[in-house]
């Protein structure tokens, strides 16, 4: 059985990536694409826009046009439209894949609900190599325990509107829960002026925005005379498509529930 997938913000950095990958993936096929209704790019092709050549899908203005041809929609754009489509999604019992970032917690709670009704695969990183990082990271926090200081340090392009990263505060939730901490409690958001001496318990986030950098993510765990740095690096947004696009390729197929992309590699 073939998936037929849907892409919203298909003219963006991570759309482009996703019709390509889409393209060159077996068992799902691109069946609509989608803008802004008032994007002068409604009606161009979508094959045309990633840079690829025709593809004969249209690039339409409105989800309700489409989400009949859809089994599965993938959605990386900003808050506010991922909602939106969630609703209409939930409303159709189309599956989702989002790789939006920036929610707020009761944001969250909209998808968290949405999820006793249709299938979501949600995760701030679809790259195989971050979600190892993941399990990475759990283990290191274990052995090093209480022992170390925790920094964690992002950099992305100019144009990335949230931080930290979505990537850097699931790194955050996962050293945290493996070290009985909360992280709303523990974590330092950048640091300036008389700031005291650091608090063994706190998590501390850097953030960088500059040029071209795609995402690059360092877990750094301190001691007394030996520190252990946990980093990745992604040099193509491909990494998150084709996870994206495995991801949509299994949750098409799931029970509602809300997964993320360690459920799809079975990690
Ligand atoms: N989970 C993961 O693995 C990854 C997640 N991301 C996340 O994906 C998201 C998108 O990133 P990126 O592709 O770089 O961003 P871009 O700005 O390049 O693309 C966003 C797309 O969404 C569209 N869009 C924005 N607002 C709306 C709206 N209100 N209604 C409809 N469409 C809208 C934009 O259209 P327009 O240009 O007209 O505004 C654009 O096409 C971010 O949250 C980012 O953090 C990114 C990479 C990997
Ligand atoms: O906006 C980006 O580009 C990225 N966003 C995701 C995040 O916020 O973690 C994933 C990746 O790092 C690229």
């Amino acid at each position: 059985m073939t998936l037929r997938v849907g892409i919203t913000g298909a003219a963006g950095r991570m759309g482009r990536t996703l019709v390509e990958a889409l393209g060159n993936a077996e068992g799902v096929e691109l069946a609509a694409a989608l803008e802004r209704p008032d994007s002068s790019l409604v009606g161009a092709d979508a094959g045309e826009l990633a840079g690829l050549g025709r593809n004969g899908v249209a690039v339409a203005g409105a989800l309700d046009t489409v989400i009949g041809d859809i089994d599965v929609l993938i959605d990386f754009s900003v808050p506010a439209a991922t909602l939106a489509n969630l609703a209409a999604c939930r409303a159709a019992k189309t599956a989702m894949v989002i790789g939006t970032t920036g929610f707020m917690s009761e944001e969250q709670a909209q998808i968290d609900a949405a999820a006793t009704d249709i299938a979501i695969c949600k995760a701030s990183n679809f790259s195989t190599g971050v979600n190892l990082c993941f399990k990475l990271l759990e283990t290191a926090a274990q052995v090093l325990g209480d022992e170390v200081d925790i920094e964690i340090v992002e950099a992305h392009h100019r144009h990335k509107i949230d931080a930290p990263s979505g990537t850097a505060l699931s790194m955050g939730e996962v050293v945290a829960d493996a070290l009985g901490r909360n992280l709303k409690d523990v974590a330092v958001y950048g640091r300036e002026g008389q700031t005291g001496a650091r608090d063994r318990d706190t998590i501390g986030f850097a953030t960088v925005r500059a040029g071209d950098i795609v995402g690059d993510h360092t877990v750094m765990f301190a001691a007394d005379g030996e520190r252990v740095e946990i980093t990745h690096k992604a040099s193509s947004r491909m990494s998150f498509a084709r996870g994206a696009v495995r991801a949509a390729g299994w949750v098409g197929t799931q029970n509602p529930g809300l997964y993320d992309m360690q459920d799809v590699l079975g990690l």
